[in-house]
């Protein structure tokens, strides 16, 4: 598997190898002996499926607050979808900065995330649908969100019109009211 380090300490983009031929491929899609080798030491205990019906659904921003933080692992099983990513651990080098990468069914990328990190994703064609491993269990008490399009982050999502979001997503609060309850780990 190739891994790329972003600019979020701890973020970094796995995409696994694909073995390829006349049927199609094959690839190993989460191998904890590879990402222990490539110092990345996760225990993931539940994985979660969406589907998203109309492309420009946007979902996040999301995190479950300690004990119950999640690192996730996210991929693409069909369609496309822009995955971002914001640093909202207290004291990190990048604080309030945000990644996006485009992850697709095609291109089989995925995005590692740990703890701390606000997690969400807009869709760019319809039916798509994300999978993604999660290293401790919902904890509805714990879960949290940010607006999406919270000034503070001035995040690019590249929409080409107003997104199709959750109640709870347009009516999340500013990064500003919520205190992070994340602090950064080097
Ligand atoms: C996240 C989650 C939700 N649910 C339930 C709660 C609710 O009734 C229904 C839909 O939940 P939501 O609207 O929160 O789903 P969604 O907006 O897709 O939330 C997800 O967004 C992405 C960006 C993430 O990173 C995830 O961690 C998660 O927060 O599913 C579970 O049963 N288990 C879970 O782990």
């Amino acid at each position: 598997m190739q891994v790329e380090r972003t600019a979020l300490p701890g973020v970094a983009i796995i995409t696994p190898r694909r073995h390829g031929d006349a049927r199609g491929f094959f690839a190993e899609t989460w191998s904890r002996r590879d990402m222990a080798d490539h110092g990345f030491d996760v225990d993931f205990v539940q994985d979660n499926h969406s589907v998203s019906a109309r492309a420009g659904t946007l979902r996040g921003l999301h995190y479950q607050a300690p004990p119950h933080a999640q690192a996730k692992l996210a991929r693409c099983g069909r369609g496309a979808l822009l995955d971002v990513a914001v640093d909202w651990r207290a004291g990190s080098p990048a604080f309030g900065q945000w990644i996006a990468v485009e992850l697709s069914a095609a291109n089989g990328r995925q995005l590692f995330l740990p703890e701390g990190i606000l997690h969400g994703f807009v869709t760019r064609a319809p039916d798509t649908e994300i999978v993604y491993k999660c290293s401790a269990a919902y904890a509805p008490e714990a879960d949290g969100a940010i607006k999406w399009d919270d000034p503070a982050f001035g995040i690019d999502w590249a929409l080409d019109g107003p997104p199709v979001v959750s109640a709870r997503d347009a009516a999340a609060p500013l990064s500003a009211d919520m205190p992070t309850p994340f602090r950064f780990a080097a």
